[in-house]
This record gives C-alpha cells, sequence and structure tokens, in this order.
C-alpha cells in the first residue's frame, strides 16, 4: 500500500480523515458469488468519442490525466447510473512488482494495477468539488491491469511519462481513454468512496471483471515516477500507491453478469 512515510500511510489517515472508518469505503474485495446479480442492471454506455483530454500530472500520489469538463461531450451513462457523469481524469495505482498494486481485489486476488476513470454529475452538481461530497456525486470506473503482452495503446501514457518524473505537469494530445477497455463491459456495483484523502463517501463504483493486458515493460515506466518534486533531495519513487480493501459494513455488491 501507499508509501509508509508520513501522512501517506493509509493505516494514520483515520486521524486528520475520520470517515477513513466510515461505513462505504473504498476499495473493498469482490467476491463475485457473493455478488448480487441484478437484471434490472442495464449495459454502462461510455460517451467518449471526442478529444477533451487536456494534460498529464504527477500529482505527488499518482499520475492523472485530466480532461476539460466545462460540458458533456465525453460522459458515462446507463448502469447503475440514473443521470450521465462527465468524464474529469483519469488515474492509475500500482505495486512495485507484478502481483500487487491494484485497490480492488476478486476473491482476495490482486492485480499489478488499477485505471480509475473519474466522472461527475454534472446535472445534479454545479462543480466537480461539490459533487465529490456528495452521496451521488461521483462515479468512477475502474479497470484492472495485468501484466502479458504490450498494450497497443497504453505507450501513448507510458512514453509521455518521462516528462512528469517529478511533481510537474504537461500538454498531452488527444487521449481517447475507450482504447483503455476491455472487450467485455460486464461489472460489478457499489457504493464507496474515493480510496485517497478526502476519501468522501460519494462514488458509486462500477469496477470491469475484464482486465486489460499491458506489459512488464508499460507497467515499469510507472513506477519510475518519483512522488517528491525535482527541487528535493530525498528522491522517494512512486510505487505502491494504492489503499487496501476495506470492511463491506453489509452493502451489496451488484453485479451486471
Ligand atoms: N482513487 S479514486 O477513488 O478514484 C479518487 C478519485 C479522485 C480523487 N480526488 C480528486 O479528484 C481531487 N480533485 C478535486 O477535488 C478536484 C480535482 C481533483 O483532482 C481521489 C481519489
Ligand atoms: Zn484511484
Amino acid at each position: 500500500m501507499a508509501h509508509g512515510s508520513g501522512s501517506n500511510c493509509p493505516s494514520v489517515w483515520h486521524k486528520n480523515y475520520p470517515v477513513a472508518q466510515g461505513n462505504r469505503q473504498s476499495p473493498i474485495d469482490i467476491v463475485p458469488h457473493q455478488a448480487l446479480h441484478d437484471p434490472s442492471l442495464g449495459p454502462v454506455v461510455l460517451n467518449y468519442d471526442q478529444c477533451t483530454s487536456m494534460n498529464i500530472t504527477n500529482n505527488g500520489h499518482s499520475v492523472v490525466v485530466q480532461f476539460d469538463d466545462s460540458d458533456d461531450r465525453s460522459v458515462i451513462q446507463g448502469g447503475p447510473l440514473d443521470n450521465p457523469y462527465r468524464l474529469k481524469q483519469f488515474h492509475f495505482h500500482w505495486g512495485e512488482k507484478g502481483c500487487h498494486g491494484s485497490e480492488h481485489t476478486v476473491a482476495g486476488n490482486s492485480y499489478a494495477s488499477e485505471l480509475h476513470l473519474v466522472h461527475w454529475n454534472a446535472v445534479k452538481y454545479k462543480t466537480f468539488g461539490e459533487a465529490a461530497t456528495a452521496p451521488d456525486g461521483l462515479a468512477v470506473l475502474g479497470i484492472f491491469l495485468e501484466t502479458g503482452d504490450d498494450h497497443r495503446w497504453l505507450h501513448v501514457i507510458t512514453d509521455a511519462l518521462y516528462m512528469v518524473k517529478f511533481k510537474v505537469s504537461t500538454t498531452v494530445n488527444c487521449f481517447n481513454p475507450k482504447c483503455l477497455l476491455p472487450s467485455s463491459l460486464h461489472y460489478w456495483t457499489y457504493l464507496g468512496s474515493l480510496t485517497t484523502p478526502p476519501l468522501h463517501e460519494s462514488v458509486i463504483w462500477i469496477v470491469l471483471r475484464e482486465p486489460i493486458i499491458v506489459s512488464e515493460k508499460q507497467l515499469g515506466k510507472f513506477r519510475m515516477l518519483l512522488f517528491t518534486g525535482e527541487e528535493e533531495d530525498q528522491r522517494i519513487r512512486m510505487e505502491n500507491n494504492f489503499r487496501p480493501p476495506q470492511p463491506l459494513k453489509g452493502r451489496k455488491v451488484r453485479s451486471s453478469i
């Protein structure tokens, strides 16, 4: 999990963020045969066809690609969602070696990494910040990354990582995250939270069952990122930026499968 120094360690987050011990915290361990198949759950629909990507940033705990969310050009809808939710950013969580790195686990098994596409309910709320504190404010699509062959499109992101080795930001050309989806959009869904501070319990989680395959080489490029800024003398490699699974506290996980 997140590197042990200082406030970046999940086990101390509850001191500044008591909600860390709340009733709908994320991530969780998803147990497929205990999930409720809900036939009323329709397919998730992703309308990412126009180019709205803006920049790629090392924000000190992950690498984030930000999107222009001033209109509804890039939205997710359907599935468990009552409204379209606007794409705001996507980012990754990873470990220091292939077997650990994802935040959600499936029957106790971790994946090497997990991609989060973060969306907000612009129908009900005026800003992302306001939505981020509302129980139905955010929808995060989680996609597992498993190591294997090279992913033909992920190199667009991994080839840009050297430019954000330290805590900086740089522009990106059009990048349509639809190219990072697996072939099946079957999903599990449950009510949860942000997995890093402020840990707001405002996320409708949609976790895809099928992982995408990326190479160890591509994943290795994430690990050469640094938590620290260029001006700092201590260089801490950015790895293990994942929170461990949290108690389910009676929540039901539904499946579209
Ligand atoms: N890992 S996760 O649950 O998808 C997760 C997702 C998001 C955030 N935080 C933010 O989005 C913070 N933020 C704002 O409040 C406004 C812009 C911005 O980046 C934290 C965690
Ligand atoms: Zn995340």
